[in-house]
């Protein structure tokens, strides 16, 4: 299986159960892999016939600043459902890792996979 993936993406969002993280935004970092069939595109060497990351990463950085849940949990449902619905992904594996959450660990989350391959 083919996939287009982002690394280490940061964003800001609202995010947290307690109430100190209710009025600032925090940063997360996050991991995406994607399945998709690359091979049309390499074939015409064509972006019309991959998934652009640059547009998936665009998309993932406003609807972090458009939404404000408590559980990084939620965050992660909500995004797959609107990636793969707005992109047409059949599959991917989202990690969502929240830094400085416990400070004696580096990154703290979840990662999900949804989907088909
Ligand atoms: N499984 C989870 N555990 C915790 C979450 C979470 O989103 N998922 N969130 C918190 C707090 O918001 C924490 O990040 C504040 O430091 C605690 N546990």
């Amino acid at each position: 299986m083919d996939s287009v993936f982002i690394e280490q993406l940061a964003v800001e969002t609202i995010i947290g159960v307690y109430d100190w993280e209710r009025t600032m935004s925090q940063r997360l970092l996050l991991d995406l892999n994607m399945a998709w069939d690359i091979r049309q595109a390499a074939r015409d060497d064509d972006l019309q016939h991959t998934l652009d990351y640059a547009a998936v990463s665009e998309h993932v950085m406003t609807f972090a600043g458009e939404h404000s849940f408590q559980l990084v949990e939620t965050f992660a449902e909500r995004l797959a459902v609107e990636l793969m619905q707005t992109f047409g992904i059949s599959w991917l594996r989202l990690k969502i890792t929240k830094p400085g959450a416990v400070p004696q660990a580096r990154g703290v989350g979840v990662e999900i996979e949804r989907g088909c391959r």
